[in-house]
C-alpha cells in the first residue's frame, strides 16, 4: 500500500549478515524494515499526491511551514497510553539528548506557536506534509514511515474553523475524483464525554486517558474496553452512561440523552452542519456520536474521514485541541487541525481505478551523431532549455535504433539528430515521435 512500490519487499539479502566479507558481496538493497524507498515512477504519483494537497492548500489561504523530523522526545511524552506515544522512535544522540522521529506533526507545530508568542498574528492557518515515523514491532508488519498531510488553524475558537478544514479535505477528495458516495467524514465531539464524565463526577484529570481508552472500541472487545476504564477508577455507571452516549444515533437523540450539559456539544455540532451545508459539503458528513480519536489532547469536535465500502483504514483525521499548549508550559491558544497520511488515500484511489497516468515528462531528446559536434549540441541544449523545454541530451555515443526507444520510453515529443547532412545546411534533423515524421529545422527555429 502506499506511494511507495518497495512495500516490505521481500528482504533480497545478499550474502550472510554483518560486516561485508569481500568486494563481491553486494549490500542488502532493501530499505530499513517498514520504510519505503521511491523509485522515479513511485516519486512521480507521490509528487502528484502531494502537489494536490499543496494545491488545496493554497486554495484555502494556508501558509506553509517546516519543522525538523527530529524533535526532543518531550514534546510526544504524554501519560495517556496513546499508542502513538507507546511506539516512539526515540534514542539518545551522541550529545546525551533524548531525541525522537515525529510521530505526528502538531506537537512541532505548538512548539513555533508558543516559540513566537504575542509576535504571531492570529489567526494563523499553516499547512505541511511531514514523514512521520513509529517503531512498531515487526511482528504486525505494519509500516514505521508515512507522510503526512496536516493543516491547522490557529486562534479561532469557534467551529468556524473545523469547518473550513472539512471544507478542505472534501475539496481534496473530489479534486481527485472521490466523492461522498465513496468517503464519509464521522463527526462528534469530545464534548460529549466530558459531559458524561461530569455527570458521574470523573475527574477531569482522566479525560484523555478516557477518551483514549474508548477509542480502542472500534478494535477491543467491550468487555476490555470496560476494564480498561474500570482499571482507571471509571464507576460501571459511569461506563455504562459513556457507552451510551457514544451510541447516539442522532444530535436530538444525544440531546434528550445528555440535557442542558450537552448544550455546548450540541450546539457546535448543529452550527458546523449548518456551515457544512453553506459550503454545499453536508453530504459527506456523518454524525457519528462514537468517533473520539485516538490522542490525548483533542478537547471538543473530532472527525475522520472513511471510505463508505468499509475496507481500509481511517483515511485522514482531526480535531480541536484547545489545551495543547498548556501541557507545554505555554498559554492555551485555541487551535484545530488534521493529518492526512499519504497509504490510504492511495489504495483507495487504486480500488477506485482513480490512480492518474503519470509519465516521465520529456520534451526533446537530443543525439549527436558525430562527436565533435557534442559542444554544438550542448548549446542547443541550453538554448531550448533557456526557452522553457525539458531536454534530455543523450551522452555518450549510441546507435539510432537505441535513441528511438529511449526518446520514446521518455514520453518526449521530438528526438532531434545534431550532424549529418542537415549540420553542414544550418539545421538539425527533427522526428516528431507522434506523427513519427522527420523535417530539418534551421537551427534559429528549434525553440
Ligand atoms: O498514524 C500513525 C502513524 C504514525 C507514524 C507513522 C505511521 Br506509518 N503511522
Amino acid at each position: 500500500d502506499g506511494t511507495g512500490t518497495q512495500q516490505q519487499a521481500q528482504q533480497r539479502k545478499v550474502g550472510a549478515a554483518g560486516p561485508r566479507t569481500s568486494s563481491k558481496e553486494m549490500v542488502d538493497t532493501s530499505p530499513p524494515r517498514g520504510t519505503r524507498d521511491f523509485y522515479p515512477e513511485d516519486m512521480r504519483l507521490r509528487n502528484w499526491l502531494f502537489g494536490e494537497w499543496a494545491a488545496v492548500a493554497q486554495l484555502f489561504g494556508f501558509e506553509q511551514f517546516d519543522v525538523p523530523v527530529l524533535e526532543s522526545e518531550e514534546l510526544f511524552v504524554r501519560k495517556a497510553g496513546e499508542e502513538i506515544t507507546d511506539q516512539l522512535y526515540n534514542f539518545q544522540d551522541k550529545g546525551g539528548r533524548r531525541v525522537a522521529l515525529r510521530p505526528e506533526i502538531t506537537p512541532s507545530l505548538a512548539r513555533l506557536v508558543l516559540g513566537k508568542g504575542k509576535g504571531l498574528a492570529l489567526p494563523a492557518k499553516w499547512w505541511i506534509v511531514g514523514q512521520c515515523w513509529r517503531y512498531e514491532r515487526m511482528t504486525r508488519g505494519r509500516r514505521r514511515e508515512h507522510y503526512q498531510w496536516n493543516m491547522d488553524i490557529v486562534g479561532v475558537p469557534g467551529v468556524e474553523a473545523e469547518a473550513e478544514l472539512l471544507a478542505a479535505i472534501t475539496t481534496f477528495f473530489s479534486r481527485v475524483g472521490i466523492s461522498a458516495a465513496d468517503v464519509g467524514i464521522k463527526v462528534s465531539s469530545r464534548k460529549v464525554l466530558a459531559a458524561v464524565l461530569e455527570r458521574y463526577s470523573v475527574p477531569p484529570e482522566n479525560f484523555a486517558q478516557v477518551c483514549v481508552i474508548v477509542d480502542k472500541l472500534e478494535k477491543l472487545p467491550r468487555d476490555k474496553v470496560e476494564a480498561e476504564l474500570a482499571a482507571l477508577g471509571v464507576s460501571a455507571d459511569a461506563t455504562e452512561g459513556i457507552l451510551s452516549a457514544l451510541s447516539c444515533r442522532s444530535l436530538d437523540q444525544l440531546g434528550e440523552l445528555l440535557g442542558p450539559a450537552g448544550h455546548d456539544a450540541l450546539g457546535d455540532l448543529r452550527q458546523l452542519w449548518a456551515l457544512a451545508a453553506g459550503y454545499g459539503f453536508q453530504e459527506w458528513l456523518v454524525f457519528d456520536a462514537s468517533v473520539v480519536r485516538g490522542l490525548a489532547y483533542y478537547t471538543g469536535v473530532v472527525f475522520e474521514g472513511f471510505d463508505r465500502a468499509g475496507q481500509l483504514r481511517a483515511i485522514c483525521g482531526g480535531g480541536r485541541y484547545d489545551k495543547l499548549l498548556g501541557t507545554f508550559g505555554g498559554e492555551d491558544v485555541p487551535c484545530a487541525g488534521f493529518g492526512f497520511g499519504d497509504a490510504v488515500i492511495v489504495e483507495l484511489l487504486k480500488d477506485k481505478q482513480l490512480l492518474p497516468a503519470l509519465t516521465q515528462q520529456v520534451d526533446d531528446v537530443i543525439m549527436v551523431m558525430d562527436e565533435s559536434l557534442r559542444p554544438a549540441a550542448c548549446g542547443i541544449a541550453a538554448r531550448l532549455r533557456a526557452a522553457g523545454r525539458r531536454v534530455d541530451v543523450i551522452l555518450e555515443a549510441k546507435k539510432m535504433k537505441w535513441a528511438f526507444k529511449h526518446a520514446e520510453r521518455s514520453g518526449a515529443a521530438r528526438l532531434l539528430l545534431v550532424g549529418g547532412g542537415e549540420w553542414e545546411r544550418g539545421a538539425v534533423a527533427v522526428k516528431d515521435l507522434a506523427s513519427r515524421e522527420q523535417t530539418e529545422v534551421p537551427m534559429d527555429q528549434l525553440a
